[in-house]
């Protein structure tokens, strides 16, 4: 026998037993209903999720991102996770004493750091990744972009007051075979990518890990990229001030590109490619809340910043909107 638990006591025993009970509920379906025009949005969409180094901290932001990749997928979402490890790569460098900088936002890479970022992002953090989410269930299924051939890099420089700088075995993604993920997904598998990618030269290339998430993005035709990351997203004035920069449409975050430093370039590089490449929405989370993708796709909260292509001038479009400044909180200033 089934004993459901009084919680209302004694307003239970007054008021009637299954009126009480239902109230205490409540609050938990709303939030799933809220997240009905949502799943019905996303259902049968592919969404690739850029999981930066930074987000990945705490066991506990590790456990509730992995819930989150699986609550997707069971939402009938087609979920491809793009991983980064930048401060695991920088930690085991520093281990073996082998020095390393960056420029641009992007390591400088010698063929022995080359070595080391292989075997960190392929060997130890695309197995952590894919070992979170297959706590749940046989979902992930981890690979590089060497794999198949999935990224195809060619070498590229990091751009320093407006020349280019050589910064070794980094590359570009210039071409795409999504065709293996496709098929993982089309089996209701979980793609876990590792941005390591053979050139078209034959040698292997550090590839940024938002640069390679928003390649993949494109080529899918993808719904949606979220990028998670260690900020609360593109602040207005960084790092003067904590106003976050809610949504911008493609052409103004090509104007603030050149204000931009550090690992915000290749990131905002990364939404614009996606974006103007035919992604509708390229979303930058802040990956120290936990759940904070849930919150995202499923909720009508507006967090972190969302980029968006240009609005189509025509009688039938809205014009592009302006760029809207958020405070810390979350209320339009
Ligand atoms: N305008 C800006 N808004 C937010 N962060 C910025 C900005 N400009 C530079 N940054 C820096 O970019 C960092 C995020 O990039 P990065 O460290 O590469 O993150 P991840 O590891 O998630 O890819 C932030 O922690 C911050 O230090
Ligand atoms: C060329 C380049 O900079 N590659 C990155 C690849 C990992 C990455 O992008 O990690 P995050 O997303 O955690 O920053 C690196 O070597 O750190």
């Amino acid at each position: 026998m089934t004993v459901v638990n009084d919680v209302d006591g004694a307003a239970g025993r007054t008021g009637g037993p299954s009126g009480a009970r239902g109230h205490a509920a409540l609050p938990k379906t709303r939030v799933l209903v809220e997240a009905l025009p949502w799943l019905a949005r996303f259902h049968g969409a592919t969404v690739v999720i850029k999981y930066g180094g930074n987000a990945m901290t705490t066991p506990a932001l590790r456990e509730a991102f992995a819930e989150d990749v699986v609550f997707l997928r069971l939402a009938g979402i087609r979920v491809a996770v793009v991983h980064g490890g930048g401060p695991q790569i920088t930690a085991h460098l520093n281990r073996l004493g082998v020095e390393s900088t960056f420029t641009g936002g992007l390591r400088v890479t010698t063929p022995e750091t080359m070595e080391i970022v292989r075997m960190v992002l392929v060997g130890q953090v695309n197995r952590d990744v894919v070992g979170l989410v297959n706590n749940h269930g046989p979902f992930a299924v981890g690979l590089s972009g060497e794999d198949a051939n999935m990224f195809t890099a060619r070498r590229r420089g990091a751009i320093v007051d407006g020349e280019e700088v050589d910064i070794g075995l980094v590359g570009d993604v210039v071409e795409v075979a999504p065709e293996t993920v496709n098929a993982l997904l089309d089996s209701g598998k979980v793609p876990v990518v590792a941005t390591v990618a053979r050139g078209e030269d034959g040698g292997v290339y550090n590839v940024n890990a938002d640069t390679a998430a928003a390649s993949l993005a494109v080529a899918l035709g993808a719904a949606k990229l979220v990028v998670l990351t260690d900020v609360e997203g593109l602040y207005a004035d960084w790092p003067n001030s904590d106003e976050v920069i809610s949504e911008l449409a493609a052409t103004e975050l090509e104007a603030m590109m050149p204000s931009l430093t550090a690992g915000m370039i290749p990131k905002m590089e990364a939404c614009l490619r996606a974006v103007q490449g035919g992604v509708p929405q390229a979303h930058v989370l802040d990956g120290r809340v936990p759940h904070a993708v849930l919150l995202e796709i499923f909720t009508d909260e507006g967090v972190g910043t969302l980029i968006t292509p240009d609005a189509k001038h025509s009688d039938d479009a809205p014009a592009a909107p302006a760029a809207t400044v958020t405070s810390p909180i979350g209320g339009l200033a």
